[in-house]
């Protein structure tokens, strides 16, 4: 049995098991048992119909069942004829529901065969189910370039081909290195063949969608950390279903790896890892770096459970297994020789969406750019957080920077750039509105039902961990806030403790400092300078009827005059916490050239205040305990800086 197996083995779900799951009075204890599907009755198919129609409804239209299981501790595996029967019912089945029936793999059992099947709906040329992929890692792990490959179908050189394709600014040709937040989609079937087929070197992706029936949607992310702000953005505001983290072979756990892996964590989205440059790489080096990733995973402060993938029977296991966020499946891959990309490629297209669903729930859309599209007009994109948007539907948009929302109409839709009717939670869309200008809109706002009542917030609280910090965190620290598509400075107001170090955790009172936000509780929140780093949820949204911002800006201008003697004293407060927590993964393999990163990025910040003159200080670049920014000269009901290029 593999490593994956073991790990995995006790979790497989069996259709006996999910008949099992059911009304214990009804007729499904009838038709428990190996055999179900070998000879079932009338009535036992129609209850079986009935449960795979649910179980798909659940999946948002796809399920992976497996058949031959006993239910009862019994002995496992179907004879020959009787396979042929349980799989002929299952065709049936899925024929009936308008399915796909696709075997993923079988093994030997004590009594006979058990097999596990893909059931897909075949969905119309409009639908399909999306999967959002968040791929961040080191610079040069490989990332654009395994995206070029997978999305074109064609190897790269070693030498940046493949990536070309997906560069979208001229300064990322010359460099080679990724700024912005890229989007790429590779489609599959209902049988889980590769769609995409690029003509003249690109993608029509209207083409993909109407044959897919499921897409991946990649969010590339910039690996360079002068880039960070932009890649905490695409894990925050373009809420992935999962995160690949690429690792280079021979360069191992370097740079941001850690970093990402962090905020994958903090944010609680499923990580699996992808070695690239396999080809390249001695043994023995792959092995040490393999060692040190899986030692990283299993630290306390990650606690997962590393799964190698080697196989199509671990491919299946650890996608099947892969929603309990635990499991991090490992790939090592070539983009070159293309080694292993099969594997990827099968694991990428089981994958299921974790966002749930539910019809009547109102609506909720959140902004993540807006764009002036010519004889089209002011479109904005984003991620449908809940319910269903339909074509012509009047939502509210905002805030303003009054803290108003206004009536909009929606005037069309696409999805990946294709035109539809509606869209659901879980899935990325542009709308284009009708009379409203680009400049009224910036990201971070949001679009919602009516019913809702939206209700913008100067203030919130949030019960936040601290990851790290290297001394305290203490009242008045200000820092960006990343939540969903909001990125903006707020300050602490107060705090359940007097002060906060690595490892605390606290209720804490935040203001934002530019404009009001739209938020809910429960969302998660990442509070962040530099490498600092806070974690949290949203506990409770403090609604004011009217502005208090310039109350505030009062007030802050008092603390000003008073901050910068408490900061000195916070500054020299030495961290001697060491809790168990994610900061951990620091601690695990620290390297060299981490120190080195370090120690340059002290000296930059030492540059930094040398060339401010070690006064003010632009609100994203004040430092904990440090004077506020002054926030008098932020114009008070502004609309924030709404750069038109992604490049930050
Ligand atoms: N030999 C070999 N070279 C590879 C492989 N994958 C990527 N490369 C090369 O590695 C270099 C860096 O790849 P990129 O895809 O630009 O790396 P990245 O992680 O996207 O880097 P950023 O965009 O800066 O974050 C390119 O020259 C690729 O051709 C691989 O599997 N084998």
């Amino acid at each position: 049995m593999s490593d994956c197996s073991k790990e995995v083995g006790d979790q497989r779900e069996s259709l006996s098991a999910f008949v099992d799951r059911g009304d214990k009075q009804s007729a499904y204890d009838k038709i428990l048992g190996r055999g179900v599907l070998v000879a079932p009755s009338e009535q036992q198919y129609e209850v079986l119909l009935k449960r795979l129609k649910q179980q798909l409804g659940e999946g948002r239209g796809e399920v992976i069942l497996e058949i031959g299981l006993a239910d009862d501790g019994g002995e496992n595996g179907l004879f020959d004829d009787e396979m042929e029967a349980a799989v002929a019912t299952l065709q049936s089945l899925a024929n009936t529901l308008e399915c796909s029936c696709v075997k993923l793999r079988e093994r030997k059992e004590n009594r006979g065969m058990v097999a596990q099947y893909l059931i897909r709906r075949v969905l119309d040329a409009c639908d399909f189910l999306e999967i959002r992929v968040a791929v961040v890692g080191n610079v040069d792990a490989g990332k654009s370039t395994l995206l070029g490959v997978l999305t074109h179908g064609e190897l790269d050189n070693g030498r940046g081909h493949a990536r070309q394709r997906l560069f979208r600014h001229k300064h990322e040709m010359e460099s080679g290195r990724t700024s912005s937040v890229g989007n790429d989609i590779l489609g599959f079937d209902e049988t889980g063949n590769v769609v995409n087929k690029p003509e003249h070197g690109s993608l029509d992706w209207v083409k993909i969608c109407e044959k897919s029936s499921k897409v991946i949607t990649f969010i590339d992310l910039a690996g360079h950390e002068r880039y960070l702000k932009t890649t905490v953005f695409g894990m925050t505001g373009h809420a992935p279903d999962f995160g690949m983290l690429m690792v280079g072979a021979n360069a191992g756990i370097i740079g941001m790896t850690k970093e990402h892996l962090g905020l994958a964590l903090a944010l609680s989205v499923p990580v699996f890892v992808v070695v690239t440059k396999i080809d390249m790489c001695p043994a023995n080096i792959l092995q040490d770096n393999l060692k040190m990733l899986v030692r990283i995973l299993k630290s306390p402060g990650c606690r997962k459970v590393p799964v190698m993938v080697k196989t199509q029977d671990d491919v299946v296991l650890s996608a099947t297994n892969f929603v309990s966020e635990r499991l991090c499946p490992i790939f090592q891959v070539s983009n070159v020789t293309g080694e292993n990309l099969g594997l990827l490629k099968t694991f990428l297209n089981l994958l299921t969406t974790r966002m749930e669903y539910h019809e009547n729930e109102p609506a909720e859309f959140q902004i993540d750019d807006t764009y002036s599209v010519p004889g089209v007009g002011t479109v904005v994109s984003g991620t449908t957080l809940k319910g269903v948007i339909r074509l012509n539907d009047t939502l509210m948009l905002g805030p303003d920077p009054l803290g108003h929302f206004q009536q909009i109409a929606v005037k069309s839709i696409h999805r990946k750039r294709m035109a539809v009717k509606e869209v659901r939670a879980g899935q990325t869309a542009s709308f284009a509105l009708k009379k409203i200008k680009r400049s009224q809109i910036r990201k971070g706002m949001v679009m919602v039902s009516p019913t809702l009542n939206p209700q913008a917030c100067w203030e919130f609280e949030g019960e936040i961990l601290v990851l790290h910090h290297p001394t305290t965190i203490s009242s008045r620290y200000q820092a960006m806030v990343h939540c969903g598509s909001i990125r903006q400075t707020a300050s602490i107001v107060s705090m359940s403790k007097e002060c906060l170090r690595t490892g605390d955790k606290a209720l804490i009172h935040f203001r934002f400092i530019k404009h009001p936000e739209y938020m809910t509780a429960g969302q998660r929140m990442v509070f962040r300078e530099g490498r600092t780093k806070a974690v949290g949820n949203i506990v409770r949204v403090i609604t004011h009827s009217t502005p208090i911002h310039q109350n505030n800006r009062a007030k802050q201008n008092k603390q000003q005059r008073y901050g910068s003697g408490q900061s000195q004293r916070n500054q020299t407060v030495k961290n001697e916490n060491n809790p168990d927590n994610l900061q951990n993964i620091s601690e695990v393999g620290d390297s060299a050239t981490e120190k080195t990163e370090n120690l340059t990025q002290k000296q930059g910040a030492k540059r930094g205040r040398g060339r401010r003159g070690g006064k003010r200080k632009s609100s994203s670049q004040s430092t904990m305990g440090n004077p506020l920014p002054d926030v008098t000269n932020i114009p008070p009901f502004t609309v924030s800086n709404r750069s038109t290029s992604k490049v930050q």
